[in-house]
């Protein structure tokens, strides 16, 4: 058999307590084989992780991967003027070779802060794929669709991409790729449209996933126009079910609430995105306590500007206790909950604790740095203190990824190289 050993660290159980003990990997199936110490078996391949954190690898569950590109392209403006102003037109001229990179770059970051697996929504879907599979990570794609301000034809043009892309690469990679059908938003695509997308995804058992009150602009519209609030209407719409998950969830009220809770549906909670467009506080305590799966997703580089998910669960405990305001909400062990499980269930993925027979997507966490000293408390500091740049190795699906800082499956430099000289030509383009 083909194992993976990571050997001499603390293992972060799924109850969220630290334990010495050794990690043994099958490669072959990309499993857990083993926990504890004295592993006995002989392993193809070791990675050292004296004195490091070993964790599940984080799940950013709501990401626009090649808008890596448009990282401080545009800042400093509200969601709306920001789309419309900025990022659409400059998507527009992006090219297929553009999303690649861009990806790339999106992949590179990831692996280097510990991400193994992400749900993503953009278009030139195909180069995404192809990024993640040779990158090796596990991912929900899909293409995201808008229909206003389109004709009909074109509208439906778009919403027939996204699921046909979804049926398309559902499963590529050896499993690892799973996609999602993705109408934009509530506002951004009309009822007709919204109401197929989602009969077509669940016909065929695919997720539904779709950015939902995320600002009052785009809340009261819906409001005033069918006397309903956003998430009843998406209710009626066969949008809101155990399999569909949501991005950003600011402005929800209780009822709302309770029919995620009933419903089960995932929201995906974006806190760095909203706080840098002012798109509101989120009630992240009280969607927990009412037993919510909620996540976490650094959404887009051009407004976060980063894919970094040890900052986005700093970010959620801060900002989930200035909403609640309550020091206790939102404590270290609920985000570190969220950025790792309360993810992977959200977007419907496997991964986010290290259990024995469960995928091995691990981050190895390097703690011999100032900012993690003294280990008081490895879950506080996995909070409060740590950053992506802590992370020395990460693993998905068995494969290393990263060894010693080192990224195998993607030439990082090149990558760079190619990021800039894209963006150069695209400055041109605009
Ligand atoms: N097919 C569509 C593209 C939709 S992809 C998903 C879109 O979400 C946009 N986006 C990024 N961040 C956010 C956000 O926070 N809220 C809403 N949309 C966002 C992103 O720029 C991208 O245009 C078209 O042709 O316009
Ligand atoms: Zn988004």
């Amino acid at each position: 058999m083909d194992t993976l050993r990571i050997e001499g660290g603390q293992v972060l159980r799924p109850d969220m307590t630290v334990e010495r003990a050794d990690v043994l990997v099958d490669r072959d199936d990309g499993t857990i084989l083993d926990i504890g110490t004295d592993l006995d078996a002989d392993a193809s391949e070791t990675l050292d992780a004296d004195g490091c954190l070993v964790m599940p690898g984080l799940v950013n569950a709501h990401c626009h991967v090649s808008m890596t590109l448009l990282r401080g392209y545009a800042d400093d403006k509200e969601l709306d003027a920001w789309l419309r102003e900025d990022i659409w037109p400059a998507e527009a001229a992006l090219t297929a070779d553009d999303i690649r990179v861009g990806a790339e770059l999106g992949l590179v970051e990831m692996i280097r802060s510990g991400t193994t697996t992400f749900a993503d929504m953009y278009f030139d879907v195909p180069e995404i794929v192809d990024a993640v599979e040779n990158a090796g990570l596990r991912a929900r794609l899909g293409h995201g669709s808008v229909t206003i301000g389109k004709d009909n034809d074109d509208a439906w043009d778009d919403i027939e991409e996204s699921i046909e892309i979804a049926r398309e690469f559902d499963g590529a990679a050896d499993g690892r790729i799973r996609t999602a059908v993705m109408p934009h938003s509530l506002t951004t695509v009309g009822e007709e449209y919204l109401r197929e997308a989602a009969a077509e995804a669940h016909e065929d058992d695919i997720p539904v996933h779709y950015h939902a009150n995320e600002t009052t602009d785009e809340v009261d519209p819906i409001v005033e126009e069918r006397d309903e609030r956003p998430l009843s209407y998406a209710k009626d719409l066969g949008m809101l079910t155990e399999r569909d998950f949501i991005a950003h969830g600011v402005h929800v009220d209780d009822e709302e609430i309770a029919l995620l809770a009933e419903t089960g549906t995932g929201v995906v909670h974006c806190p760095a995105s909203n706080m840098k467009l002012a798109s509101g506080m989120a009630p992240v305590q009280d969607m927990l306590d009412a037993g919510v799966t909620v996540g976490i997703g650094t959404d887009g580089a051009a407004s976060n500007n980063d894919l970094d998910m040890f900052d986005e669960m700093r970010d959620a405990a801060m900002i989930g206790k200035l909403a609640a305001d309550d020091a206790s909400a939102v404590a270290a062990e609920d985000v570190v909950r969220m950025g790792t499980a309360g993810s992977a269930e959200a977007i419907g993925l496997p991964g986010g604790a290290l259990e024995v027979g469960g995928v091995a997507d691990i981050a190895v966490v390097d703690l011999d740095a100032p900012h993690l000293t003294p280990a008081n408390d490895l879950v506080s500091h996995l909070a409060y203190a740590a950053r992506g740049s802590d992370v020395r190795h990460t693993v998905c699906d068995g494969q290393v990824l990263m060894r010693d800082r080192e990224v195998l499956t993607l030439d990082q430099a090149a990558v760079m190289q190619r990021a800039r000289d894209a963006v150069a030509a695209l400055r041109d383009r605009i």
